[in-house]
């Protein structure tokens, strides 16, 4: 599939105007020239040690000769690279012209945490607030808090959010707020001035999130919650049954509005709350686990075709950002064959020089050119899926989903409590055994860094990826700040990296020799696992 400048203009086969455009970089003329000299250097190079060998010190010679082979066998995938950037952007004016909001697709959002000290709770809730407040018609978005911690302070914290975003939505709705995020916005957005109402509502607004923070932040310091709170919802009763995070059956609580004990929905918005079953002689497969239990679970209480993941430390800084994304899924001519669209990974405390990681220049660049050459990689949060995909299905030219007809509706049929008790099963530690969950379906397992190897798996199956980098940043996390945070965090990678690297999955031999994918796109994949190769001599410094 080839996507050309211009295309916007360009009717469709089937008669409609494309919801996505795709362009390539600026001033690539530059650095092609660039690279070709560097190229005819290279040859230089070669053709000199072959034609001179010299009498002594041969070894020398050819060691020098095998360094700089090695060097120009770098220099070339990373020009594979970056020789195509494209960038996209999309219609969702036409979106909405062509879809009723009936009409729309469901979306099953994921949040994931796993440990409510080095993930304060106030954070996470400031996140799941910010992606319940998408701009999305309410009754199709469900979102998902998995909590790899078991802690009832997060609990406790998402049933504080969930009352708090029957303020907080209707608010945002109306104020157009952006971010969604309670947090970001009251530290980035002055008060309204002008509208003496609105200013009233806004204070009145920061005041009860102000309020909300404080009481989740006492008890996150006290380490547990009283008594007299766990009274006032039975979900607490759960955590009777928790030996410890690690020793733990499955809680799966569908949050109501603690004053009305029927309403299952916030503001159409499902909120389940789930800690997968956890024991010690069984291996939980960190946050592949989660993700494939919620996946389970999801498909019982939503079945959304599509999947949001984000990390919690990555609230939503765009409330249209789904939108976006379902501008690739839903194109007529283009869209079947798209398996995840991947937002860049961006972050809210950079410093300007970014003096530790690389994360801009791969964000940026390295990933727009992974795009122009088949697909970008996942890279674990900010990724919107389609279901199949994610769940190991094949790509296949018949699969073919008429989206206005099918006219998703979430259907609440069993009643929240009598979910809870039926799902639980399928987050428990024994499900997967003698299945093909983390082999072929799901996120794999084995592999830390579980993204990346998911979505070559999902690439080799025949699916193609898109990298989406709107102006407005969708989604804003937190970078490390110290270099031995910084340290560990790429050590954790380049292992994972390495790890794929020397696998039957290494995407030289895996997609080349496999003929699964262009040459290009598996050339542009080796070289994220080869760049880790570098971050692999970081790893004796932090052992
Ligand atoms: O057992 C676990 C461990 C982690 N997590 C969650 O996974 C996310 C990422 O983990 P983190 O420790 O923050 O790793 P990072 O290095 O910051 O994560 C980057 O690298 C990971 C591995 O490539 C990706 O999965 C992430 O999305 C990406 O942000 C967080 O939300 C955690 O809460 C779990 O749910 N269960
Ligand atoms: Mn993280």
């Amino acid at each position: 599939m080839e996507w050309r400048e211009g295309e916007e203009t360009r009717m469709g086969k089937n008669g409609y105007l494309p919801l996505f455009e795709t362009r390539p970089a600026r001033g690539l003329v530059f650095f092609r020239s660039y690279a070709a000299s560097i190229f005819i250097g290279i040859c230089f190079i070669c053709f000199h040690r072959v034609s001179y060998f010299p009498v002594t010190e041969r070894w020398v010679w050819v060691g020098m000769f095998v360094a700089e082979l090695w060097f120009s066998f770098y220099f070339f995938v990373t020009v594979i690279v970056k020789w195509n950037p494209v960038f996209r952007s999309t219609f969702k004016d036409r979106l909405s012209s062509r879809y009723e909001e009936e009409e729309l697709p469901g979306v099953d959002i994921f949040v994931c945490t796993a440990d409510p000290r080095l993930e304060p709770p106030t954070m996470v809730v400031s996140t799941v607030l910010s992606v319940m407040a998408y701009d999305y018609p309410p009754h199709k978005l469900s979102v998902y808090l998995s909590d790899d911690g078991c802690s009832d302070l997060t609990f406790y914290a998402l049933l504080e959010a969930s009352g708090f975003a029957q303020l907080w939505l209707p608010f945002c709705r109306k104020l157009k707020v952006e971010p969604t995020s309670p947090e970001a916005y009251f530290q980035t957005t002055p008060e309204p001035v002008d509208d003496a109402f609105m200013a009233n509502e806004w204070l009145i607004i920061k005041k009860t999130y102000e309020d909300m923070k404080t009481r989740i932040g006492s008890m996150t310091r006290l380490g547990k919650v009283p008594a007299d709170i766990r009274k006032e919802h039975k979900g607490f009763d759960e955590w009777d049954f928790v030996v410890s995070r690690h020793d733990h059956p499955s809680i799966l609580q569908i949050l109501i509005d603690g004053r009305d004990p029927n309403a299952i929905d916030i503001e159409g918005k499902a909120l389940p709350y789930l800690a997968r079953e956890k024991r010690p002689q069984i291996h939980h497969n960190f946050k592949a686990g989660a993700l494939n239990a919620l996946i389970r679970i999801s498909s019982r209480i939503s079945n959304a075709p599509f999947i949001l993941n984000v990390d919690c430390d990555m609230h939503s800084n765009d409330s249209k950002a789904i939108r976006d994304a379902l501008c690739f899924f839903l194109d007529e001519e283009n869209g079947r064959e798209i398996g995840y669209v991947q937002y860049p990974q961006t972050f809210g405390n950079l410093t300007k020089n970014e003096i530790y990681g690389s994360l801009r220049v791969v964000m940026k660049l390295e990933l727009a050119g992974f795009d122009g050459n088949g697909g970008p990689c996942y890279i674990g949060t900010g990724c919107v899926h389609r279901r199949e995909s994610l769940c190991g299905m094949k790509y296949s030219k018949e699969l073919v989903v008429e989206w206005k007809a099918m006219k998703y509706d979430r259907k609440i049929i069993e009643k929240a409590s009598s979910i809870e008790g039926n799902c639980k099963a399928l987050a428990s530690c024994t499900y997967e055994e003698n299945t093909p969950w983390g082999k072929e379906m799901g996120v794999k397992y084995g592999c830390v860094v579980e993204d990346i190897l998911t979505g070559i798996c999902i690439q080799s199956r025949g699916w193609r990826s898109v990298y989406l980098t709107p102006q407005r940043e969708a989604f804003l996390g937190m970078v490390p700040t110290t270099l031995l945070d910084t340290l560990v965090q790429h050590k954790r990678w380049a292992e994972g990296d390495f790890q794929i690297f020397q696998s039957k999955l290494c995407p030289f031999v895996y997609q080349v020799l496999g003929a699964c994918h262009i040459c290009m796109s598996s050339l542009s994949t080796a070289f994220t696992v080869l760049w880790n190769l570098y971050g692999w001599e970081a790893q004796s410094e932090v052992g």
